[in-house]
């Protein structure tokens, strides 16, 4: 399973995470805006989807700069980081969500797979 997230990073360097419903799978868990890659849909296009739908933003396709990948079977994980978007971010699906230095939000309880990508996260937002 392909899964694209993106850290959306504000001009004072805070990253924004979100709490998934507890209904779901890893439920209360935060996260990465997101979701899955369609079939035959490009990565970066289905982010920019993902977006629109879970947070009623408009990103543009070349805003969004590859930070790294991780996996945690089934799941495959690509994330970006955007610094560039149009609207104001709104909870559409999530429980909850929260705006804060990578390193703050590193003790929060997430998914395997954003474990390693906030860090290296983290080393993107600290030198530039
Ligand atoms: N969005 C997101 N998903 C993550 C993260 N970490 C992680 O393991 N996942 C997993 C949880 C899910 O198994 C999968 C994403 O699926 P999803 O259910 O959010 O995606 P979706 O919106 O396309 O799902 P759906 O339409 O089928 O309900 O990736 C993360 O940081 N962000």
């Amino acid at each position: 399973m392909l899964v694209v997230a993106v850290a959306l990073i504000d001009a004072r360097g805070r990253c924004l995470m979100q709490q998934r419903p507890r209904h779901r799978r890893h439920g209360g868990l935060w996260e990465f805006p997101g979701g899955k890659v369609e079939p035959g849909e490009l990565p970066a296009s289905a982010l920019v989807r993902e977006l629109a739908e879970e947070l009623a933003i408009v990103v543009d396709p070349a805003a969004l700069e590859p930070v790294g990948f991780a996996t945690d079977a089934p799941v495959t994980m690509l994330l970006y980081r955007c610094h560039d978007w149009r609207g104001t971010p709104v909870p559409l699906e999530a429980e909850a969500f929260r705006w804060d230095r990578p390193e703050a939000l590193a003790g929060l309880p997430m998914p395997p797979v954003d474990v390693p990508l906030l860090a290296a996260l983290a080393r993107f937002v600290a030198h530039g």
